[in-house]
């Protein structure tokens, strides 16, 4: 080793003649959302259900058993429907999923706001858990650019294992190749974060003020787990309850006006109840007209509340009785919305910059 080279020379990037090339003193910040397919042809939508549903975090079944079901039955039939359904909610301007431009626009408004309080030294970048940009490959762009500190971000109020577990494990696995790993912070479910509650409500009073009507009854719909997920000890149904209740609070609503229910059910088994679909069509046969949905466990709109919310359940509760349906939108890169994301990252990020 060449000894010749003083503590000064190393920060000024002079650096021995048989050591490598390191570039240092960036911090970074990775925003990690779940995915969306590349297209919505046959193709990528099987190659994104496949990723997504051999994921062991998402579905727990015995791989066995899992297999058989997956390869020969799901991977056959749901990319077709699926796809038709991505379809109508496509942001074809930019030939991508909605989930996809809306963490984008999430990712430079939060690099802005960094830039204003900590200068140059934080990089902020965004990856998906499921398709692109992987994870792996972000992490490397932000070791490129000399991040040795990085703060992951789940975009999860609510912590599940099916979401925020697995997007961190997917940060892991991009560590666990590496010799000179960086200094990782993951921050925290936010779902009773006051910031958090304070920006869904004002969001939604901003969006109520502007319907032609006065809903009878607002439903708050989370993205639904099987049951069995609660009962081995996720915290997430009692997060989203607790969500809920922070909400209903500030509303100062009766929990028969203010409702809450699980959405996207997949497969037989059961899951988190009450059902959304089943909760909205029992609303509309119970002489319910009016009604607002709205879905605070997802920081960006998605399929789940584009399509499944404001189409399928909108559709239900016509069908049924209601006469006036509005779908509520997700705090998205809303001032809104990025009043939560930048607090989160600001907090996370003390002691740092
Ligand atoms: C089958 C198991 C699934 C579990 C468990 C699950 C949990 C879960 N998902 C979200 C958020 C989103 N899910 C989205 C789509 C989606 N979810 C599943 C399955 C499970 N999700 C599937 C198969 C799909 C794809 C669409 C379909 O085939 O039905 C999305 C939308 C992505 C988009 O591109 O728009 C989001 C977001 C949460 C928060 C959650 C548990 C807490
Ligand atoms: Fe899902
Ligand atoms: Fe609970």
């Amino acid at each position: 080793m060449n000894e010749s080279v003083s503590l000064t020379d190393l920060r000024q990037g002079v650096r021995p003649v048989d050591h490598p090339a390191v570039r240092t003193g960036r911090i970074g910040v990775l925003l990690l959302n779940l995915g969306t397919p590349e297209g919505t042809g046959y193709w990528p939508m099987r190659a994104y259900l496949k990723e997504f549903l051999s994921d062991r975090r998402v579905i727990e079944t015995p791989r066995l058993l899992w297999w058989p079901i997956l390869n020969l039955i799901i991977l056959t039939k749901r990319p077709g429907p699926k796809g038709r359904d991505y379809a109508s909610i496509w942001n074809n301007e930019r030939d991508e999923g909605p989930l996809k431009t809306i963490t984008r626009n999430q990712a430079e408004k939060v690099a802005a706001h960094i830039r204003s309080i900590a200068g140059d030294k934080v990089t902020v970048d965004w990856a998906m858990r499921y398709g692109k940009p992987e994870v792996r490959e972000r992490i490397q762009a932000l070791l490129d650019q000399g991040c040795d500190r990085i703060l992951l971000v789940p975009l999860y109020p609510q912590y599940a294992a099916a979401t925020s577990a697995t997007a961190c494990d997917q940060a892991f696995r991009a560590l666990m190749d590496m010799r000179w790993q960086p200094t990782v912070r993951v921050s925290p479910p936010y779902h009773d974060d006051p910031v958090y509650i304070d920006a869904v409500v004002a969001s939604m009073k901003k969006e109520l003020a502007n319907l032609t009507f006065e809903p009878e009854v607002i439903l708050v719909s989370f993205h639904g787990v099987p049951k069995e997920y609660l009962l081995k000890g996720d915290p997430y149904h009692c997060q989203c309850v607790k969500t809920w209740r922070l909400m209903r609070e500030a509303f100062g609503w009766s929990p028969d006006k203010f409702r809450m229910s699980f959405q996207s059910r997949f497969g037989k088994a059961e899951w988190l109840q009450p059902y959304t679909d089943k909760t909205v069509e029992a609303l509309a046969k119970s002489g319910v007209k009016r009604m607002a949905i709205v879905a605070p466990g997802f920081s960006a709109d998605c399929l789940e509340t584009l399509e499944e919310l404001n189409g399928e359940n909108r559709e239900i509760f016509m069908h049924n009785g209601g006469e006036e349906f509005a779908y509520l939108p997700c705090l998205n890169d809303s001032d809104d919305g990025m009043r939560v994301i930048n607090h989160i990252v600001e907090r996370e990020l003390q002691g740092w910059i």
